[in-house]
C-alpha cells in the first residue's frame, strides 16, 4: 500500500461550499487517518454529498483547504484518481454485459489492477463471472460495485450508502465483506443513514449537521457524551405504593414498571432490595447508537 501521504488520509480545514444563497458547507474541519473507517453522517441535506464531492475531486470548495491522501484532489491527476476507489449509491451499467466482461473492462483503467479472478474472489462473485449483470440481485450488484472500485488497488475507498435497499442477509454478507477490506489496511469514509452499519463498521464517526461538523468520535465515545441513560423495567405484583418510592414508572401499554438510570448494578441492587422476590422479568436496555444519534440531532437542531 503506498503511504506516501504520512498523517491524515483525509484533512480537510475550513471548507466552505456555496450554491448562491445557500452555504452547503460552512467550515468543515475533517481528519480521516489511514487504515481507518469513518462513516460521515448526517440528516438529509446537511452537505454530506457537497462534502464528498470535494474529496473526490468533482467539485472546487469556494473557500478552505481540501487534502486526500496528502493531494489537493480539484488538481490532481490520474496517478492520484487510480489511488481512490468510489462506490455511488446507483451505478449505471451497461447491463447487457457479462460480470467479467466489466471487471475486464475496469482493469483497462488501471496501470496495475488486480487480477480479474482476485477481483471476483474479493467481493464473492467467482461463480457468477458469466452472469450478465442484468440478472444480478441487488446485493451481487453492489458486491461487482465494490470489486469495481477495489480493481485499481485503491489506498482509499468513498462508499456511498453502500447496503443501502439490501435484504438483512446481503446487508450483513456486505459488513463482513468490508470488515475484511478494513483489516487488510483499506482506509474506508461511508456515508450512510443505517445507525447498526455505523456500529458495525465504523472507527470513527463525524456527523454533520447543518454543513459543519457537530461531533466526532468513536461510536462508545459519542454514547458516552450523549449521557443517555439506560432503562431498567420489571414485572411485579406488589403494592405500587412500593414501588413507586424507587422512582419507578409503570407503562401502561405493557404493565410493565420502568427506572431511567446511569448505574444499572445500583438500580437493580435497591429494586430487588426493597420488592424481594416479588420482581420478574427483569430487562435492561441500555441506549442504542441510533438513540444516541437521534439525540444529537435534536439537541443541535434546538440549538441552532
Ligand atoms: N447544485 C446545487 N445547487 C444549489 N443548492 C444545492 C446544490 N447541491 C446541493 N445543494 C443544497 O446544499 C445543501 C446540501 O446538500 P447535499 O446534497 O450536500 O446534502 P446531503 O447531506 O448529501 O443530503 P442527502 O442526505 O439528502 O443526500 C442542501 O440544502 C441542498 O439543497
Amino acid at each position: 500500500m503506498d503511504t506516501t501521504y504520512l498523517s491524515h488520509a483525509i484533512d480537510v480545514q475550513d471548507a466552505v461550499v456555496r450554491y448562491g444563497d445557500v452555504t452547503a458547507l460552512d467550515g468543515v474541519d475533517l481528519q480521516v487517518e489511514p487504515g481507518q473507517v469513518t462513516a460521515l453522517l448526517g440528516p438529509n441535506g446537511a452537505g454530506k454529498t457537497t462534502l464528498v464531492d470535494c474529496l473526490e475531486g468533482f467539485r472546487r470548495p469556494t473557500s478552505g483547504t481540501v487534502r486526500v491522501l496528502g493531494i489537493d484532489p480539484w488538481r490532481a491527476g490520474t496517478r492520484w484518481r487510480d489511488r481512490i476507489g468510489v462506490v455511488l449509491q446507483d451505478t449505471r451499467m451497461d447491463a447487457d454485459l457479462t460480470v467479467a466482461e466489466f471487471v475486464a473492462m475496469t482493469r483497462g483503467w488501471y496501470a496495475d489492477p488486480l487480477r480479474a479472478d482476485e477481483i471476483l474472489s474479493a467481493v464473492g462473485l467467482t461463480g457468477l463471472a458469466d452472469r450478465r449483470v442484468h440478472k444480478l440481485s441487488g446485493g451481487e450488484r453492489r458486491r461487482l460495485d465494490l470489486g469495481l472500485a477495489l480493481a485499481g488497488r485503491p489506498d482509499l475507498l468513498f462508499l456511498d450508502e453502500p447496503t443501502t435497499g439490501l435484504d438483512p442477509n446481503a446487508r450483513r454478507e456486505l459488513w463482513e465483506l468490508l470488515s475484511g477490506l478494513r483489516s487488510q489496511g483499506h482506509t474506508i469514509l461511508l456515508t450512510s443513514h443505517d445507525m447498526h452499519e455505523v456500529e458495525a463498521l465504523a472507527d470513527q464517526v463525524a456527523v454533520l449537521i447543518g454543513g459543519r461538523i457537530r461531533a466526532e468520535g468513536t461510536v462508545a465515545q459519542m454514547r458516552e457524551q450523549s449521557g443517555l441513560p439506560a432503562t431498567v423495567s420489571f414485572v411485579s405484583s406488589a403494592d405500587p405504593a412500593r414501588i413507586t418510592p424507587l422512582g419507578a414508572e409503570r407503562d401502561e401499554r405493557t404493565g410493565r414498571w420502568q427506572l431511567r438510570t446511569d448505574d444499572t448494578t445500583d438500580t437493580l441492587r435497591r429494586v430487588t432490595a426493597a420488592l424481594g422476590e416479588d420482581v420478574m422479568d427483569v430487562q435492561l436496555r441500555t441506549p442504542t447508537f441510533e438513540d444516541v444519534y437521534l439525540t444529537l440531532l435534536g439537541r443541535k437542531e434546538a440549538h441552532s
